[in-house]
Order: C-alpha cells, then sequence, then structure tokens
C-alpha cells in the first residue's frame, strides 16, 4: 500500500478535439496534508480533478486514489475521495437537509451512519436545513457543496476553486472548516488562483501550466523560490529620481523620501542596496523589506517553462 493519499503516474489526457490537456503528469499527494494545486485557466487542473471524479477518462497513465486504482478498483476509488465541484449544481427542490440525504443514499450509507445535521452545522447552514436549495445565496450553496462531498465521510477532500465568487466572510468560515477537516485527519487537495490563499493554507503546492507540472514543493521551498526581494527605504531628504545601481533590478521612487528597490536575492543582498544609496549621498531614516511572495514564484516558473 502506497503512502500516498493520491498517485498520480504518467497521466495524459487528449481530448476528441486533439487538444492535450494533462501531458505525462506524475504527482503524489502525501496523506494528511493540504495540497494545493496551481495554474493560470487552461492549465489542465479541472481535467485532473475530473479524471479523480470519475467525469473525464484519462487517455493514458495511472491513478490509484487512497491506494485503489482507479480502473482496478473503481468503487473502492470513489469511496475514498468527495469532490466539491467548480460549478454550482443542485436540484432546486430539494432542502439541503434531503440534498445530503439523498446523496449518503447514492453513496450507501447507512440511516443509522448519516449524519446530515452534523455536516449542516459545520458548515454554518443548520438553519437552513430545510430551505429550499434555490433561495440559499452563492455562497451557502457552496458551503453545502462541500457538505455534500463529505457525506459519506471520505479521507480525501477535493476543492475545485471553492472561493470563486464567495465573500471575505464565508471564505474565512470555509476555510476554517476545511482546516477543522485536516485537523481530523482528511487530506485536502484544493485548485485555487489566489496564491496568497495557497500559501496560507497549504503545506504542498504543486503548479501545473500547460498540462505538465512545473513544480511541486513544500510550500516553504517554494516561497523562497521567489528570487525577488523588495527593500522600501525612507531617506533624510526628498529624493527626485532613485539612484542608478546595476545591483537594483528596478528602483522607484514611491514618496517624497521614500525609494523602493526590487533586487534578486543571489545577485544582491540588503548591504548593497544600502550601501549604494548612503554611497549615493542620501542618510537611511527607516527601512522595511517584503519577500517575494508566490505571485513571483509562479511568475518566473511559468516563464521559464513558456520559454522551455
Ligand atoms: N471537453 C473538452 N474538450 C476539449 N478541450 C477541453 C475540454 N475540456 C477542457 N479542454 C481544454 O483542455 C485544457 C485544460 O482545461 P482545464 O479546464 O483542465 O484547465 P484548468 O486549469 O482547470 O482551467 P480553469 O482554471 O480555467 O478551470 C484547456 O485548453 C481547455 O480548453
Amino acid at each position: 500500500m502506497t503512502d500516498a493519499a493520491i498517485r498520480i503516474q504518467s497521466l495524459s489526457k487528449t481530448y476528441a478535439d486533439g487538444k492535450q490537456a494533462l501531458k505525462a503528469v506524475d504527482l503524489d499527494v502525501p496523506r494528511g496534508q493540504i495540497f494545493g494545486l496551481l495554474g493560470p485557466n487552461g492549465a489542465g487542473k479541472s481535467t485532473l480533478i475530473n479524471i479523480l471524479a470519475g467525469l473525464v477518462t484519462k487517455t493514458a497513465g495511472s491513478v490509484s486514489i487512497w491506494g485503489f486504482d482507479i480502473d482496478a478498483h473503481p468503487r473502492n476509488a470513489k469511496a475514498s475521495i468527495g469532490i466539491v465541484p467548480q460549478e454550482i449544481v443542485f436540484d432546486p427542490f430539494f432542502t439541503p437537509f434531503e440534498t445530503l440525504e439523498l446523496f449518503a443514499g447514492l453513496y450507501g450509507v447507512p440511516k443509522t451512519k448519516r449524519r446530515s445535521m452534523e455536516l449542516l452545522r459545520a458548515v454554518h447552514l443548520a438553519d437552513k436545513a430545510d430551505a429550499y436549495a434555490r433561495t440559499l445565496s452563492g455562497g451557502m450553496k457552496r458551503r453545502l457543496l462541500v457538505a455534500k462531498a463529505m457525506v459519506h465521510a471520505p479521507p480525501i477532500l477535493v476543492l475545485d476553486e471553492p472561493t470563486a465568487g464567495v465573500d471575505i466572510e464565508l471564505r474565512q468560515q470555509l476555510w476554517a472548516y476545511v482546516r477543522q477537516l485536516n485537523a481530523e485527519g482528511v487530506t485536502i487537495v484544493l485548485t485555487t488562483h489566489y496564491l496568497e490563499e495557497a500559501e496560507e493554507l497549504c503545506d504542498r503546492i504543486a503548479i501545473i501550466n500547460h498540462g505538465r507540472v512545473i513544480a511541486n514543493e513544500a510550500t516553504r521551498t517554494l516561497v523562497d523560490m521567489a528570487r525577488e526581494k523588495v527593500i522600501e527605504l525612507t531617506l533624510d531628504r526628498p529624493i527626485a529620481a532613485p539612484p542608478a545601481s546595476p545591483l537594483f533590478d528596478r528602483a522607484s521612487v514611491t514618496g517624497e523620501r521614500v525609494l523602493r528597490v526590487t533586487y534578486i536575492k543571489n545577485k544582491a543582498s540588503a548591504a548593497d542596496v544600502l550601501a549604494a544609496v548612503t554611497g549615493a549621498g542620501y542618510g537611511i531614516v527607516d527601512l522595511s523589506t517584503r519577500d517575494g511572495d508566490l505571485e513571483d514564484v509562479f511568475l518566473n516558473l511559468t516563464r521559464t517553462a513558456d520559454a522551455a
């Protein structure tokens, strides 16, 4: 038995029109983690998730979910994963409670083991248990989708762009629930465009671009790969134009006495930047620095991959 929650090997998908959405993807999602799948629109994330969900058939390669090969043991594989789709699709005539009961039934969960009310409470929808689904707000519907994906208590929960169209407060509630599930031992996979969110939530992040995995690292490692560092200096007197230095990647004057310099970590250090500024005759009153974030890593990696 593999210790990966999801193991993907040489996975390829070519759609009927010839579009190659996935190209020999290898990816292991470790058990117990919150794993982020990032990539620009059209990178292949939904295709990958739809293959896990059994909604799209792969062209080549193998996938196992919780140790069950999706071809050899499709039922066990399906029982091991809950998927929250990107699109909100509901039968508008069922109440949230009925929706969960219905899906528990489809998964063969016996009545005594169902926990529809508990799930509704967890996603803050207990008071809407008997409302018609069509009367729920977008955020409520999305939380109901999360509850629906958990009716059979799978060890893996996959969320495809879960926060699209969800306001900040609801997003925080959703993430709190995701964290709680993870603390209870559920492996989480999520796709998001919000890099900051991935950075905040995920233990590990894979970046997918044009159907290939171009990075798969512990979040910390990925963040460290950000090459840019920004330093903002408050000077002892007004400055009109930034001093020129080959060590600066970019420099701009952002306030009467404020200079912002971006430098590349392995080419220069903060001390180099300070020396260049004091060398130009300015005194430094204050400074702050900011590490490159995932956005920078992402842009650098996708740029490199595009050029390859
Ligand atoms: N049914 C289909 N037939 C043909 N091409 C498709 C089909 N579904 C997706 N594609 C194409 O496959 C590629 C990958 O699409 P996919 O939806 O997997 O990307 P994605 O990373 O999930 O993007 P998004 O973030 O926009 O959902 C895209 O070029 C897309 O146009």
